[in-house]
């Protein structure tokens, strides 16, 4: 694992017709930015909200966060042109939404081709993620997840996919369950990144912490976010605790000391220490590090 792991816990949504909130989103810090040009925009606001994204990118005020955009899916009057502008202002991640199948992936994949060959872009530097909100995308989210190179990551949107479900999102999220699965499963099986939903609302922090938790323990890198208020209480959930970074320095250590006199798995405090929980402790290390966390090893 590398030590400069890239940190993918938090993504911000932001209004992409919200000048006020363009113009500061930056200050919370999320890990990601992403300027919204789908559900929270009104139709008749879609063009002007295009071109305030398309200025909000070139902003130098973005040039040290990574940003996403969420377009309208390709299928609306918007999709094309809206990653047109995207892809041109240089944004480096595109998250399609709604998606279900892998040809919705691919027409997008070979779109951003297209303009990063007009545009004098790199071809392939512009990412491209999925929001899978329905049942068909969660049927077909293995293919989803390795159908092309450009994909970098898939999020699993909970708003539409229990309303596909014709079911309510519940506090213990027990509905989320097959398709939380599914989708870490797929990425991790990919080698791409997996995000768990959003938590509407917004003032449920006891509620936000256990579903975060959740996530973490199911695997998934991150979340999407509605609210600037969710990020520092979704960091301090990745972020690993004293004592587990302890540990993990131990078992590298005695680990470290085996190899050294040519045995592959050792004993320490009565548990079982080899390979797998090994690469468990150097991912805790480098996400500390990650983190702003000092580690001593
Ligand atoms: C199902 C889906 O499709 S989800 C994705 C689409 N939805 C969105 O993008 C919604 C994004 N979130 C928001 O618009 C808002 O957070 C709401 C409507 C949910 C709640 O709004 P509020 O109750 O006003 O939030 P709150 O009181 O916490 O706002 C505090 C500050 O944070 C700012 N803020 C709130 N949300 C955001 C955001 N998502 N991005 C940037 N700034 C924000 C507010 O402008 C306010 O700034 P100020 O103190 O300078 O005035
Ligand atoms: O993409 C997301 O995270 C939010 C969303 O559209 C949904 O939950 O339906
Ligand atoms: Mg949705």
């Amino acid at each position: 694992m590398s030590e400069s792991m890239q940190l993918r816990r938090s993504m911000l949504f932001v209004p992409g017709h919200n000048a006020a909130m363009l113009a500061t989103a930056h200050i919370y810090k999320p890990d990601t930015i992403m300027f919204d040009l789908e559900d929270s925009v009104a139709l008749r606001e879609k063009d002007t909200t295009r071109l305030m994204v398309f200025h909000a990118l070139q902003n130098p005020l973005y040039k040290d966060i990574e940003t996403t955009v969420r377009v309208n899916p390709l299928y609306t009057p918007y999709g094309h042109k809206d990653i047109e502008a995207v892809v041109r202002a240089g944004v480096d991640v595109v998250r399609l939404p709604m998606v279900s199948t892998v040809e919705q992936v691919l027409e997008g994949d070979r779109l951003i081709t297209e303009i990063e060959q007009s545009c004098g872009r790199v071809v392939g530097s512009t990412k491209l993620m999925a929001a899978i909100e329905s049942a068909a995308g969660i049927a077909n989210v293995f293919e989803i997840a390795k159908c092309c190179p450009r994909l970098m990551g898939i999020a699993l949107a909970a708003e539409d996919y229990v309303t596909d479900l014709k079911t309510t999102r519940s506090a213990s999220g027990e509905e989320l369950f097959l398709a939380r699965s599914r989708i870490v499963v797929a990425a991790r099986a990919a080698g791409i990144a997996c995000y768990d939903a959003v938590h509407s609302d917004v003032n449920d922090e006891e509620g936000f912490i256990t579903q975060a938790r959740l996530a973490k323990q199911m695997g998934f890198d991150g979340k999407s976010l509605v609210n600037p208020r969710q990020i520092d209480l979704l960091h301090g959930v990745y972020a690993p605790t004293e004592d587990e970074v302890d540990h993990a320095i131990t078992i590298v250590e005695a680990a470290t000391e085996a190899a050294n006199r040519g045995i592959g798995v050792v004993s320490l405090n009565g548990k079982m220490v080899d390979g797998p929980i090994i690469t468990r402790a150097e991912r805790t290390i480098a996400l500390a590090r990650a983190c702003g966390m000092k580690v001593e090893l």
